[in-house]
């Protein structure tokens, strides 16, 4: 193994480990979101809730800044897990 190779390995295993990261709070995120999935569902609350949306994009779009993240990348992230959360809302609701 060259040397190069073995600076890109060592990239990769931390490339490796944040990934792992990201897989365990996204499943702690979609944990909870279950639960919130039920309660509304139970309360007869909308899936969506667009004004809660909006304080949480601009709050991360401010913290993605701040963390030299791009903040377009940061909202189409969010906006991406939050269809699919208001999707797994809307399941349980009509599952009712
Ligand atoms: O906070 C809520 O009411 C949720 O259902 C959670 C959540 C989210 O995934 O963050 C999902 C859907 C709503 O539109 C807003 C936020």
């Amino acid at each position: 193994m060259t040397t190069a190779d073995a600076q890109l390995a060592a990239f990769r295993r931390s490339i490796d480990n944040i990934d792992a990261a990201l897989i365990h709070i996204l499943a702690e995120r979609f944990r909870i979101t279950q639960a919130v999935g039920e309660y509304k569902a139970e309360h007869d609350l909308p899936p969506a809730d667009p004004a809660r949306e909006e304080r949480q994009i601009t709050r991360l779009r401010a913290l993605a800044t701040e963390s030299g993240l791009d903040p377009e990348f940061s909202e189409k992230f969010l906006r991406f897990v939050i269809d699919e959360v208001i999707h797994h809302h809307e399941r349980i609701r009509d599952a009712d």
